[in-house]
């Protein structure tokens, strides 16, 4: 399942972020990637342990930890430090699946990683090209979305992001461990939670049938979920 997550950073945060980007020092992508994803990356990257990495990874994961439809989807247990690319002209990444395990920079933890998720910091229409392909068992998607809004696909799909040809993409891309290891009970819990809302929108918080719906619910994470 690939979900886009609006507005989880609003239009101040999304220019306090780039004014930040526009004075921090870049390193080579290639540096964090392992030996198959390294042959088809090339683009830039703030450091992990940078100031500014760290500031703007604290934005992004106080906004995560408010936003219903990000938790909702991503039931996330852990999630690592945000991190930060730039595709310039001609940068690409070519396809590849995420490393299925990641240490948190300066720790012993490390996170299984069950959901990656990328939120666009450049606007649609400031470069060409840079889409990020997810391929799904329906066929290729391609995602490119306004600076704010994020997706959140499974990190056991094959992507890539095309090559920009003009202009500059800037992003934050980050990798979550969900509660739920599996995509499909995942997806379900998303399905039930979305409809109990709807739900009591229509029916108000304590109509009887929602209220059962919502022990479902419930019920199902305590048998389903790591913590
Ligand atoms: O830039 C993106 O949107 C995705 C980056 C990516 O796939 C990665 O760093 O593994
Ligand atoms: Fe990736």
């Amino acid at each position: 399942m690939l979900i886009c997550i609006p507005d989880v950073l609003g239009p101040e945060q999304v220019s306090q972020c780039r004014q930040v980007m526009d004075k921090a020092h870049w390193q080579d992508g290639r540096m964090t990637a392992g030996p198959q994803s390294a042959s088809v990356k090339n683009n830039m990257q703030l450091p992990a342990a940078s100031p500014e990495a760290r500031e703007l990874g604290d934005i992004v994961l106080d906004a995560l930890g408010r936003n219903a439809l990000f938790l909702s989807a991503a039931l996330p247990l852990r999630i690592l430090p945000p991190m930060f690319n730039r595709y310039g002209v001609g940068q690409t990444f070519g396809v590849h699946v995420d490393n299925a395990i990641r240490n948190v920079p300066g720790s012993a933890t490390r996170i299984r990683t069950d959901l990656s998720c990328t939120l666009f910091l450049s606007e649609p229409d400031e470069y060409e090209g840079g889409e990020l392909t997810i391929e799904t068992a329906y066929g290729a998607n391609e995602v490119k979305l306004p600076a704010g809004h994020a997706v959140l696909y499974p990190s056991t799909s094959l992507h890539c992001v095309q090559p920009v040809t003009s202009g500059a993409r800037v992003a934050s891309f980050f990798w979550i461990q969900s509660m739920i290891r599996d995509e499909s009970p995942r997806s379900m819990l998303f399905e039930l939670d979305q409809t109990i809302q709807e739900l009591q929108g229509e029916r108000g918080l304590d109509d009887p049938a929602s209220v059962r719906l919502t022990g479902v619910y419930h019920n199902l994470i305590r048998h389903w979920a790591e913590t």
